[in-house]
């Protein structure tokens, strides 16, 4: 199923491939779901979760009463560690809030910029192969701390048509204002276009599958998305000083999430890489999701032996994994040649799950590549800068001459009549 295979250069590309985002076979039948939802609405959401969740849901809408019993009705152990999370999750992302500021950028030109929250944002929350309440935190959180006032959530309804108490709890610890039981990419097109029940938002963020991903990327533009955050993907960059076992569970745990997720482990050590494969094999034997992670193992995941660190440095930045694990003998050394990735966890003692769950870090990263040009959910993704400006009477006569000689190169006669107003009353 894994085998170990020395990394030549020119397979660079060969190694980087993920499941293909933009291939028509997704696109076409998300595209008719969108569609759908914009034209019949609720209808079309009852339809599509009967159809893919076997539910039939009469009220998509989670009742305040049963958000709020949920607390109750959790194992005390899992309220401990939703809590524990949330406020773990909260510190980091307070930390991310920038600030407001004003400068002089010349004289009696005072520039700088204030920030605002958006107004109202859409959750996706998974729920077709695992529940996940801590995407709930991850996405809720940071936007309540920004002080987003609306902040609904979408997930998939089990086959009774219900929504977890561990899901609700969540939420309720997170803070959002709403819940409803929809998932997939109808519940992507509910929150673009609204229906009846589902109100439209400024943005929609959150994880999902590859219907779901692709459905944020066709409703962009319409409402912002923060990126594309598709199934799971993982690479480990590890010398010889990497634990294998260690290794191999890092493999597992990333596969687990969807038979579509993209594991590798990258090494100069052709031991380490045996050790790993061995260790992946035994752990796999008992691993309760078994099924998903070979399907995963053997669609999108590789052990790579290197020539060099070098080498294993440059396919790592093009790569561009949502989750760099490095166990190198200086990591931090080796982070500084690292430019693309989602998170980072440094040493044989930080597994990803840690940052899944709450180290602090957000777990809503860039997938397919997408960490080369965006960051993960942070307090930023929810935020607006609009900038300000204001001029003293010194400032407007500082900046007439730039003004309207760009406007008149421009052809703009009225921009340069603008100023030019202001600065002859000045000079009266
Ligand atoms: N990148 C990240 O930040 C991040 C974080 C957490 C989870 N994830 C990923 O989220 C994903 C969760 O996936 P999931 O499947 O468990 O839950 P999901 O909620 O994303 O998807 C379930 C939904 O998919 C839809 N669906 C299923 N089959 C379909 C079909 N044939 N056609 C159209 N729609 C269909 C259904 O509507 C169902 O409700 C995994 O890939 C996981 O790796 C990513
Ligand atoms: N690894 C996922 C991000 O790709 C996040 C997650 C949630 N629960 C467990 N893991
Ligand atoms: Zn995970």
């Amino acid at each position: 199923m894994l085998e170990i295979v020395e990394l030549k250069r020119e397979d660079f590309p060969k190694y980087t491939q993920r499941i293909q985002m933009d291939s028509s076979d997704v696109i076409m039948p998300v595209q008719e779901i969108i569609e759908n939802v914009r034209k019949n609405k609720d209808q079309a959401l009852h339809d599509y979760t009967l159809k893919f969740d076997k539910a039939d849901i009469k009220d998509f809408k989670v009742a305040q009463e049963d958000i709020q019993k949920s607390i109750e009705n959790i194992d005390p152990k899992l309220r401990v560690a939703l809590e524990n999370a949330a406020e773990n999750i909260a510190k980091f992302h307070e930390a991310q809030i920038p600030e407001e500021w004003t400068m002089e950028i010349q004289k009696g030109v005072k520039a700088g910029q204030i920030i605002r929250p958006l107004e109202k944002v859409g959750c996706y929350i998974p729920g077709g192969r695992a529940a996940y309440p801590s995407s709930i935190l991850m996405t809720v959180i940071p936007a309540k701390i920004v002080g987003v006032k609306e902040i609904i959530c979408c997930t998939p309804p089990d086959q009774d048509g219900n929504i977890s108490d561990e899901i609700l709890a969540a939420a309720k610890i997170a803070g959002a204002t709403q819940i409803y039981k929809v998932g997939g990419a109808q519940a992507i097109a509910a929150m673009a276009y609204s229906t009846e029940t589902i109100p439209s938002v400024d943005k929609i963020v959150g994880p999902g599958n590859i219907f779901v991903a692709t459905a944020k990327k066709l409703v962009y533009g319409d409402v912002d998305i923060e990126f594309f955050a598709g199934p799971s993907e993982m690479l480990a960059l590890a010398d010889e000083t990497a634990n294998p076992e260690y290794m191999a569970a890092e493999l597992l745990a990333q596969a687990e999430h969807d038979p579509n997720a993209a594991t590798i482990m990258v090494t100069t050590s052709r031991k380490l890489a045996e050790d790993t494969l061995k260790s992946l094999d035994e752990q796999l034997q008992d691993a309760p999701r078994r099924e998903i992670i070979e399907e995963s193992l053997t669609n999108y995941a590789h052990i790579l032996v290197a020539d060099s660190m070098e080498d294993a440095i440059t396919f790592t930045n093009l790569y561009a994994p949502e989750h760099l694990v490095i166990v190198t003998k200086d990591h931090y050394k080796t982070l500084e040649e690292i430019d693309n990735a989602g998170s980072i966890f440094l040493g044989n003692l930080t597994p990803v799950a840690g940052g899944d769950y709450g180290s602090g870090t957000n777990h809503v990263l860039p997938t397919s590549g997408g960490a080369r040009m965006y960051s993960g959910l942070s307090a930023d993704s929810y935020l607006k800068k609009p900038t300000i400006q204001e001029l003293t009477e010194e400032g407007v006569l500082n900046i007439e001459a730039m003004v309207r000689n760009l406007a008149e190169a421009e052809g703009l006669y009225a921009h340069a009549e603008s100023i030019k107003k202001r600065a002859d009353d000045v000079r009266k």
